[in-house]
């Protein structure tokens, strides 16, 4: 069984940025996604491309996961920068604009065909209306390890611009398809993180929008700042409550008078077996981002 691996606060970095780099081994963040795409000025796609073999060449001893986001397989960029980030064996490679199967299919072929690692995941963006349209056929490629399909990153800022709805700061329009994202996410067995925050001085509306999301079941949050890492980082672990409540049915299932039910009552609720396994996910969820 693959090791958990906490993806509370995903960091994007763009390639091109130096002083933005240089900060990767002191940042506190679960991942880092090192951007081609939209971060990267048309200008500056190519020696951003040139510069992944050094960025990776320096973070031999990797400190969280790293990801790199290439540019539309379908652009003027993408296919070349499939192969330079494939040569560079990230624990990821995300790709933007997906919208269908195929799309990820056609990737996994090319990284296939170059002897890639497995260890080299896909990672998709769900940002367009035919990803959302097409979302459950997408994340039934989780359940398949050939495909190397690993985790869902929401495109927020692209899915406003797509659809033209209103962007409001509870993020009312766009709480239905997060949460079907969520959905096709558990479906396809994969982690689901939630979109960027634009307005990174408020932090305040930040750790909201953080604990907003964790209520809705994402995994963690895809970040734009340093300064958001800390409210992401504490937003999705589970509470002490969560962790005190798992444990209790965890202790109540183990008495012998209990071994063999399926179903026991436990401080006036009923608790059922798919309870006690929610509550060893949690916990081990918990021992993981503990240690
Ligand atoms: C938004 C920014 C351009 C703001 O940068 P800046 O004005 O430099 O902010 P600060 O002065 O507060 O920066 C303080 C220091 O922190 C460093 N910094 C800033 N951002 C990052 C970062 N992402 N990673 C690492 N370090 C960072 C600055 O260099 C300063 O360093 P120092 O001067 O030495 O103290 C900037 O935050 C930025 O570029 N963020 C990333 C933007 C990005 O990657 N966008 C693409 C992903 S979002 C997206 O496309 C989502 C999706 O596709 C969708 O459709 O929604
Ligand atoms: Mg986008």
């Amino acid at each position: 069984m693959e090791t958990y691996r906490p993806r509370r606060s995903v960091l994007y970095i763009p390639a091109s940025s130096d002083k933005a780099l240089a900060k990767i081994a002191q940042l506190a963040c679960d991942a880092i996604i090192i951007d081609l795409e939209d971060a990267v000025a048309p200008a500056d796609k190519i020696a951003a491309r040139e510069k992944l073999a050094g960025i990776f060449a320096g973070h031999s001893e990797r400190r969280c996961e790293m990801i790199v986001r290439i540019n539309a397989i379908s652009g003027e960029w993408g296919a070349d920068d499939l192969l330079a980030a494939a040569s560079c064996e990230p624990d990821g490679i995300l790709l933007p604009k997906v919208d269908t199967p195929r799309d990820l299919l056609e990737a996994g072929d090319v990284l296939d065909d170059n002897f890639t690692p497995d260890s080299v995941k896909l990672w998709a963006m769900i940002e367009t209306p035919k990803a959302l349209l097409n979302i459950g056929a997408i994340a039934e490629l989780g359940r398949d390890p050939a495909s190397r399909l690993n985790c869902f990153v929401a495109g927020t800022n692209d899915l406003v611009k797509e659809t033209g709805i209103l962007a409001t700061p509870d993020r009312r329009y766009l709480v239905p398809w997060l949460m079907q994202m969520v959905l096709a996410a558990r479906a396809g067995g994969i982690d689901m993180l939630d979109g960027v925050s634009n307005d990174f001085r408020d932090l305040d509306a930040f750790a909201h929008e953080c604990a907003e999301a964790a209520a809705m079941g994402f995994d963690g949050k895809s970040l734009i700042h340093p300064a958001q890492i800390e409210a992401a980082n504490r937003a999705f672990v589970p509470s002490t409550e969560a962790v005190a409540e798992a444990r209790s049915v965890k202790e109540a299932f183990a008495l012998a008078e209990n071994a063999g039910k399926g179903v026991i009552a436990l401080n006036g609720r009923m608790v059922e077996r798919l309870h006690l396994a929610q509550a060893e996910k949690l916990l081990a969820k918990a021992a993981a981002i503990g240690s």
